[in-house]
């Protein structure tokens, strides 16, 4: 089952009252305001009362739209979960999480906040700790009550607190990004790519929305509006792989191949288990739009 897109998950900060505007308009498939580092201390209180009246008025129409609060345990954490949980975001999402424990407590406390039963929980992972636990982290998924939904890469943190350097290619990062997309499929949650800092390199982009995709994940965080288009149509299947896809269902329809396990096309071999991927991409592309 896909559930909703979020090939393209744009964050702006919640003391951009403009950039809170100009998301009404733009295609990017999930929105996050943001409350934590994109957000300078001396704006915090206005960012948390932006973003809270953002929420509330809406006016996004289908993007989703999530709130990353500042880190549990920060001075600013808990007035962050009051003032934006009863207003019904998509998702929160908890910065600098740690630990499976890290997840139930935030999820409790934004039950406890008035969060409505839609709003889930995404957690950032960007710290040496919570790679090394990544599993354990998304077993949490397995306790509804975590509401955990996502887990985004948070590739920023993760240079600083490693001293990792973020390389075209993304050498020292692959085995830890590699794990957490084990960890995702492991606990039937989705995750998302961390950022590219560098907007103005469309190419470099690109070639990290497709190693990402390739890697398996669902999507990417993104920072600037011009990369909203180039994600998008990354994340989604291509002309040729639908294509594919529909010659792979007409095939096993045939009655000559009702029984057959494996048969080929082109020269190359299909089981029935790209039978499952290729309805998955059908459904991809009919979301996707
Ligand atoms: C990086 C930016 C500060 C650049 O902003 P700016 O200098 O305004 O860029 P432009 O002049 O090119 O902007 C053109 C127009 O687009 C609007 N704009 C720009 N960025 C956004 C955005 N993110 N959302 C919505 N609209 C945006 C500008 O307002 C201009 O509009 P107009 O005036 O009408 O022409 C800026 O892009 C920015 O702040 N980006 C987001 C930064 C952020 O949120 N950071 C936190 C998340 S990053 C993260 O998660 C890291 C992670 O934790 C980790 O550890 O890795
Ligand atoms: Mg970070």
């Amino acid at each position: 089952m896909i559930s909703k897109l979020k090939r393209s998950v744009l964050a702006m900060p919640g003391s951009n009252a403009r950039a809170l505007e100009k998301g009404k308009s733009l295609p990017a498939d999930v929105l996050m305001f943001e409350l934590e580092d994109g957000v300078a201390e001396p704006a915090k209180e206005t960012a948390r009362a932006q973003v809270a009246a953002a929420v509330a008025n809406g006016g996004y129409g289908a993007r989703q739209i999530v709130v990353r609060v500042n880190a549990r345990g920060s001075e600013w954490y808990k007035a962050d979960v009051a003032a934006v949980a009863p207003t019904g975001p998509d998702a929160i999402v908890i910065p600098k999480v740690n630990s499976r424990d890290d997840i139930l407590k935030a999820a409790a406390d934004i039950i406890a906040a008035g969060a409505p039963l839609k709003t889930r929980l995404w957690a950032m992972i960007e710290t040496p700790r919570a790679i090394f636990d990544i599993e354990r982290i998304a077993s949490a998924a397995d306790d509804p009550s975590s509401r955990l939904e996502v887990l985004v890469l948070g590739p920023n943190d993760i240079a600083k607190s490693t001293r990792a350097r973020l390389t075209p290619g993304r050498a020292a990062l692959v085995p830890w990004l590699s794990a957490g997309v084990l960890a995702a499929r492991v606990h039937d949650i989705e995750i998302i790519d961390g950022i590219y800092n560098d907007f103005n390199d469309e190419a470099g982009l690109r070639r990290e929305a497709e190693q990402g995709r390739d890697m398996g994940f669902d999507g990417k965080m993104l920072i600037h509006p011009s990369q909203i288009g180039p994600v998008n149509a990354i994340f989604a299947p291509s002309a040729e792989e639908v294509d594919f896809a529909r010659r792979i269902i007409a095939i096993f329809d045939e009655p000559e191949n009702l029984e057959k396990g494996v048969v080929q096309i082109d020269g190359k071999m299909v089981e029935r288990l790209h039978l499952d991927i290729a309805r998955r991409t059908l459904a991809l592309m009919a979301a996707a739009g």
